[in-house]
Formats: structure tokens, sequence, C-alpha cells
């Protein structure tokens, strides 16, 4: 019912955080894109056109070709011809992505098809310095509090974001804190099949893939599936190929990480833990859209993990709520219960307390879009 109320968030005012993504950090996106490798000259302009497409111009149908090979059943006829701005922001993100994927060929048979595109700056960040001291710090036994704090923080680790003006700023903190519920849901309750839906590979995927060992081996799940998209999508989120770069990041690393890598490389081989990969994931639909197969599935879990602002934006609706509209009310709608891990890096913000939401106002800051804010959300 409150869905009603707030309006749906586009991109077509020039002063939003949405134009900005389209404006500013897509053009970033596209030249990484089309030099990190030497793409043929038919790539490189399929890129261009999709960028003065969705800056300048207004919407075309997606690619017939890949469609054959690939369909995209979320594509909308009725935006053809609108400025990109005037369709709803979630729809017309996950549409550039898409046409990513058609620009680089990822779909038509040929010497791209599979080449994930975002691969190169993938690699390099799970090759990173930054990781090996990541994945060092797990020699000091991290408790149930560190691991849960580690993969909601991993997800300021988002690619696109550091394409952002705001890359590089220090963590601030969390704004909504329901961790003690979380704890009770996992360690008061007989242990049951929890779910995790991933957001990005690397800096994020790690600490959660740590995270899922702790449930398993600890005992605090009878099983583990993990969501992750069944191709690349959003920049940096993670995929089938991803899980298995970062198991063998795990493997390879000194110490206890490589422990945690055997174990999860074992649990993958004997079942107790799955990876999924439904295709609604790479889709511009929210939560309350699940398709039945996937619905019930979530339905059976005794508790799902959210990962990420976009997972986040699908779950409560991307529109302009108040910051103090009820999550849980928000998304009752969600079949198991639900904890969401996300730091805010777009404008919908949910479940924050008037008194919270009246300091980060008075800051002058923009607080929902900087990353350097957190909330743990829990609906039992
Ligand atoms: O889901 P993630 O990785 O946490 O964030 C995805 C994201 O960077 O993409 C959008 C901009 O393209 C933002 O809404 C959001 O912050």
């Amino acid at each position: 019912m409150t869905e009603m109320l707030a309006p749906e968030i586009d991109s077509s005012d020039p002063s939003s955080f949405p134009w900005s993504v389209f404006h500013d950090r897509h053009p970033v996106l596209v030249e990484r894109v089309a030099t990190a490798v030497p793409r043929p000259a038919s790539q490189r302009a399929a890129l261009d056109e999709l960028l003065a497409e969705s800056t300048t111009g207004t919407i075309t149908a997606p690619d017939v070709d890949a469609l054959r090979h690939e369909p995209w059943p979320w594509w909308r006829p009725e935006y053809r011809g609108l400025p990109w701005g005037e369709t709803p922001f979630l729809w017309a993100e996950s549409y550039f992505y898409r046409r990513i994927l058609d620009a680089v060929d990822y779909f038509v048979p040929g010497p791209w098809r599979g080449i994930d595109p975002y691969a190169p700056t993938k690699s390099g960040e799970l090759a990173g310095a930054a990781v090996d001291d990541e994945l060092a710090a797990l020699d000091q036994e991290p408790g149930w509090d560190a691991l849960v704090l580690s993969s909601l923080w991993g997800n300021r680790a988002d690619l696109s974001f550091q394409a952002g003006p705001t890359a590089g700023q220090e963590t601030g903190g969390l704004i909504a804190d329901d961790r003690e519920q979380l704890r009770a849901l996992v360690h008061d309750r007989p242990a049951g099949e929890v779910h995790l839906i991933a957001d990005n590979s690397g800096r994020e995927l790690l600490p959660d893939l740590v995270l899922i060992d702790h449930l398993l081996a600890a005992g605090l799940a009878t099983a583990v599936v993990l969501h992750v998209k069944p191709h690349p999508h959003y920049v940096s989120d993670a995929t089938t190929a991803d899980v298995l770069a970062a198991l063998t990041r795990l493997c390879t690393a000194p110490g206890r990480a490589a422990a945690v890598g055997e174990r999860l490389d074992g649990a993958l081989r004997d079942g107790r833990l799955e990876i999924d990969a439904h295709e609604f994931f790479c889709g511009p639909l929210t939560y309350p859209a699940l398709p039945t197969d996937l619905r019930s599935r979530f339905a059976a879990a005794s508790l799902t993990i959210s990962k990420g602002d976009l997972n986040y934006r699908r779950l409560v609706g991307d529109r302009h709520w108040h910051p103090t509209a009820s999550f849980a009310e928000l998304t009752e709608h969600f079949p198991s219960p639900l904890a969401a891990l996300r730091t805010l890096k777009c404008d919908v913000a949910v479940g924050l307390t008037e008194e919270i939401v009246t300091h980060l106002d008075a800051t002058g800051k923009p607080w929902r879009l900087t990353g350097e804010h957190a909330v743990i959300h829990v609906r039992p």
C-alpha cells in the first residue's frame, strides 16, 4: 500500500543522482569497457552509439540477433522513442547493462561470446594487495560480528562506485543496526537453509564467502544457496565465474584463508553449498514480482541475506520513500525471514529514525550517495 504513495525514481532531472549515473558514470564505464581489451571497431562503435543514445537520444529496441540467443523478457515496446530519463531508473539502468552486453557481442555465437566485459577490472581487483591484507585478517579468527560487518562493508567496494566522484572516502557508520536480530535469527533457532543473494564480486564476494563458510562450519546453516547473476550485469556483479575465481584466490592464499577456501570447495562438491543463477537477477523488476520458481526457493529458506544497494532497491521498491518508512512493511512480500546488508549509494533510504535523518540532513552532505553509511535491516 505504501508503494502507491511514493513516486518512482527516474533520471530526468539533471540535478539528480540518477541523471549523473547516466551522464557522468556511464561515459567512464563505457570508455573502460571499450579500451580495456583490444576490441574490434564494430564493438567500439556500438558502445559509443549506446552512450550517445542513452544520454542524448531516445530508447531503441534490443539487438534482434542477440535476443534470438538470449531473450530479455523485460523489454517494454512502449518505452521505444522516449528519452531514457523518462523511464524508471531501475528499468533504464538494467536495460543499459543488457545493451552493453549486446554491444560487445556477449550473446551471439562467435569469438566474443561469453567474454565478460568487466573481467579486466574484476580480476585486477581480486589480484590487488588490498585483498591480501583482507585475507590475512582471517588469521585473527574473526567472530560473528566481524564477519557480518566485513560482508556489509565489502559492499562499498563496488567498481561502478569507484568510477564516481566519491571514491576513496573513509567508511562512516551504521545508521540502522539490526545486528542483534540477525544474530538471534541465526544462533537462537534451529539451523536451516540460508540463502545469500550476492551483489559484487571480488572484495565484496570474498567476505560473503567467508560468512557462508562460517555458517556451514559452525553448524548455523544446514545448507547455503548463493544466488549470483547468470551473466555480467552491473559492472562488478558476481557471476558463477567470479565465485570460482574468488574460491581460487582463497585456496591459494596463505594462512587460514586457504582452509576457508578448501571447506567451501568441499561444500560445493557435496551440495551443502549451491550456486543458483536465476535470470530474474539480471532483470529490472522489484522483488514483489519474483517468479514462482524463485519465490518457492526463498520460501524454503530459514533466512535470506540480501547484499548491496541494487538488491535493496529491488526489495523495497526504487521510489522516493520517506527515510523513516518501515523496512518491515515494505518487504512483507518477501517469502522468508530477511536481512539486508547495504551501504547507501543511491537515493533510496528507508527504515531510519527521525533523529538520524535530522542529523544526516543537517550535515549538508549527500549522505544517501557516498557509501559512507550503511544499514543492517532485518525482517524476521
Ligand atoms: O548494488 P550495488 O553494487 O551495491 O550498487 C549498485 C550501484 O552502484 O549502482 C547504482 C548506480 O549505477 C547505484 O544505485 C548503486 O549504488
